[in-house]
C-alpha cells in the first residue's frame, strides 16, 4: 500500500520534468536518429510509436522505477493468479479468465475452477448462436428470428456495442443486432418500430438483474410482446438474459436454459469477453466471437510476461501519468482513424473513468494526486474540423492516441492513403508546431503587407512539442480489436496501481441511483419536499407543472 508521492521514483521525475520540458521533441529527434525505433514497441498485432512524447531515456527509466516501486509486478501477479484486488468488494478480478488460452486448464478461485464455468458457457453461447443461425430457434409462430435485441447499459451495453460495430465487416447477414440503454422512452420506441415481434429476440443483460434503466426496458420489450401476439407462456422463445440473478431472470418468464451465467469477479465495464458479448457472438459468429477473446488473450500474455520497458500497457499507463501528474493534462484524447472504431473512445472513457475516477487509496486514505483523466475523442479526420484546434492551439495540454489500421475493409480508389495521411499528419502537427518566422514568411510568400503580416502571424503561431503516441495495425479484425480493448484495460490497470487505487469498484454511481429514487417519487406523489433545497423543489414542481 502506498501513496505515489512517497515513492523515489515520483520525486526524482518531479525534478527531471524541469530539465526536460525545456527541450523540444523535434530536438530530441534531430539528435537521436534512432529515436523511432527505440520508441517502437510491438504486442499482438499492434505497433506502438511513442517517440513523439517529452521523454528521453532518463525519463523512461524513471516511469519504469516508479510502476515498480509501485509494485506493478506483484499486482499483475496478484489479478492473474485470482488474489482479491478488487479490496473493497472483496472479489478477484478475473476478466482475463474469460479469455485465457484452452491450453490452460485451470485456475482455482476459492475453491472454485472458474474456467471450467468460463468454458461451459461458452458452449452455451455456441448453442445459442448456432440455433439462432440455422433457424433451428424458432419465434411462437414458427419463424426464424431476424432480429436480436440487446437490452442492457453500461458495462452491459458500451463494450459489446462498441465491438459489433468495429466488426462490422464481419456480420452475418440473416440477424440483425440492435442495442437498447436508455430510460429514455425514444430509445426503445425507435428500435420496436422497426420489429416484428414474431422474429425478435431479446437478450437482457444485466449482472445484477436489478437496474433500472435495463428493468424497465425489458419490462416495456415485454409489453409490446404481448401487445403484439405474443404470450405468456411464449416469451421464454423471445427473451434470454445474461445475469448473475438467475432467480429474477426466471421470475421475469426466462427459461433457465436460457440463461447465461455471470460472475461477480467479472466487472461490468470489463464484462464484453463474459456472455454480456452474446450479441457480439450473434452479429459476427462464435468463430470471430473466439478470435477476439484470442486478441485479447495474446495482449493479456504481453502484458504479463513482457519487460516492462517493451510492455505496451506499462508505457502507455506511465506516459499517461507522466502528463497526468507531472505536466498537469486534464484529459486524453483516443482518435481512431477507422469509421468502424468511431464508437471506440466512449468505451473507454467508460472503462477508464469509472475505473480510475477515484480519490481515496487502497487503504481509504484520501489521494494527494490527481488520478484518472477525462477521457474523450472521435473518429479522425472528422474531429480535425472542429476540435483539433484546441489540441493545436489551446491553452490546455492534452496527449492524444491517434489509432489506425495500415489497410481498410473498404478500399476506394486513394481514401485509405487519405485517411491515414491525416493520421500522421496531426501528430506531426501537434509536435512540430509553426514558429513566428515561418508564419510571418507564409504570409510574405502569399502577397500580405508588412502591416498584415504582423496583425495576422501571431494567430498563426502553433507552439506544437504536443504529445501523442500511434498505434498501428495491419488490420481491423476480431484478434486486433480484442487486443486493443484489452491493452487499454491494462492500461487502466496499471495507472490505478502507479496511484494506488482500487481500479475496480464504483461505488461513486450509488448516490445518484438513490437520489434519483427519492425523487422520482416525489415526482409523482404529492410529497412535501419543503427539506429540499429551492432548486431541486423548483425542478421538481416544473415537472409536475408539465404533467397536470
Ligand atoms: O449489469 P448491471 O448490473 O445491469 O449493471 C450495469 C452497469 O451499472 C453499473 O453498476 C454502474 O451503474 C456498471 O458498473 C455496470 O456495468
Amino acid at each position: 500500500m502506498h501513496s505515489p508521492t512517497q515513492l523515489s521514483a515520483w520525486q526524482a521525475l518531479a525534478e527531471h520534468q524541469k530539465e526536460i520540458d525545456s527541450v523540444e521533441m523535434k530536438s530530441l529527434f534531430e539528435k537521436d536518429k534512432n529515436r523511432a525505433e527505440k520508441y517502437t514497441t510491438k504486442a499482438a498485432g499492434w505497433t506502438l510509436d511513442y517517440a513523439k512524447n517529452r521523454v528521453n531515456e532518463k525519463t523512461l527509466a524513471l516511469l519504469i522505477e516508479l510502476v515498480k516501486e509501485a509494485g506493478l509486478e506483484t499486482a499483475i501477479k496478484g489479478m492473474f493468479s485470482g488474489a482479491h484486488i478488487n479490496n473493497t468488494e472483496d472479489r478477484s478480478v478475473l476478466h482475463i479468465a474469460l479469455r485465457a488460452s484452452q491450453a490452460q486448464e485451470s485456475l482455482m478461485v476459492d475453491g472454485v475452477n472458474v474456467l471450467a464455468e468460463v468454458r461451459a458457457t461458452l458452449k452455451q453461447m455456441e448453442q445459442f448462436v448456432a440455433q439462432l443461425h440455422s433457424g433451428e430457434w424458432k419465434g411462437y409462430t414458427g419463424k426464424n428470428i431476424t432480429d436480436v435485441v440487446s437490452i442492457g447499459i453500461g458495462g452491459s451495453y458500451l463494450g459489446p456495442k462498441v465491438v459489433a460495430e468495429a466488426l462490422t465487416p464481419y456480420k452475418k447477414d440473416d440477424i440483425k443486432v440492435h442495442f437498447v440503454a436508455n430510460i429514455d422512452g425514444s430509445d426503445i420506441t425507435g428500435k420496436l418500430k422497426q420489429l416484428n415481434p414474431e422474429t425478435t429476440v431479446f437478450v437482457i443483460s444485466s449482472k445484477t438483474f436489478g437496474t433500472l434503466e435495463t428493468l424497465s426496458n425489458a419490462n416495456a420489450a415485454r409489453d409490446w410482446f404481448l401487445a403484439n401476439g405474443g404470450s405468456q407462456d411464449t416469451v421464454s422463445k423471445h427473451f434470454a438474459a445474461v445475469s448473475s440473478n438467475v432467480k429474477k431472470a426466471v421470475d421475469f418468464g426466462m427459461a433457465e436454459e436460457n440463461i447465461f451465467p455471470m460472475w461477480d469477479w467479472v466487472g461490468g465495464r470489463y464484462s464484453l469477453w463474459s456472455a454480456i458479448g452474446l450479441p457480439v457472438a450473434i452479429a459476427v459468429g462464435m468463430d470471430n466471437f473466439y478470435a477476439l477473446l484470442d486478441g485479447a488473450h495474446q495482449m493479456d500474455e504481453h502484458f504479463r510476461t513482457a519487460p516492462l520497458e517493451e510492455n505496451l500497457p506499462v508505457i502507455m499507463g506511465a506516459l499517461g501519468v507522466w502528463y497526468i501528474n507531472f505536466h498537469n493534462a486534464q484529459t486524453h484524447a483516443l482518435i481512431p482513424y477507422d469509421h468502424y472504431l468511431r464508437a471506440m473512445p466512449a468505451h473507454i472513457q467508460q472503462l477508464d473513468m469509472e475505473s480510475n475516477g477515484k480519490a481515496n487509496l487502497l487503504n481509504g486514505d484520501g489521494v494527494e494526486t490527481d488520478t484518472g483523466p477525462i477521457i474523450w475523442g472521435g473518429a479522425g479526420t472528422n474531429g480535425q474540423h472542429a476540435y483539433h484546434q484546441l489540441l493545436h492551439q489551446g491553452t490546455r495540454l492534452v496527449p492524444v492516441d491517434f489509432i489506425a489500421p495500415l489497410a481498410s475493409h473498404n478500399p476506394i480508389k486513394d481514401h485509405h492513403a487519405q485517411l491515414f495521411a491525416n493520421c500522421l499528419s496531426q501528430s506531426q502537427a501537434l509536435m512540430v508546431g509553426k514558429t513566428l518566422e515561418q508564419a510571418e514568411q507564409e504570409l510574405r510568400d502569399a502577397g500580405a503587407t508588412p502591416e498584415q503580416v504582423e496583425a495576422i502571424a501571431p494567430h498563426k503561431v502553433i507552439k506544437g512539442n504536443r504529445p501523442s503516441n500511434t498505434l498501428l495495425t495491419d488490420k481491423m479484425t476480431p484478434e486486433t480489436v480484442g487486443a486493443l480493448i484489452a491493452l487499454y484495460e491494462h492500461r487502466t490497470f496499471v495507472q490505478g496501481t502507479i496511484w494506488g487505487i482500487n481500479s475496480f469498484d464504483q461505488w461513486g454511481v450509488e448516490l445518484g441511483k438513490v437520489l434519483g429514487t427519492d425523487i422520482f417519487n416525489r415526482l409523482v406523489s404529492d410529497s412535501d419536499n419543503s427539506a429540499l433545497d429551492a432548486s431541486t423543489q423548483a425542478l421538481i414542481n416544473a415537472f409536475k407543472k408539465a404533467q397536470a
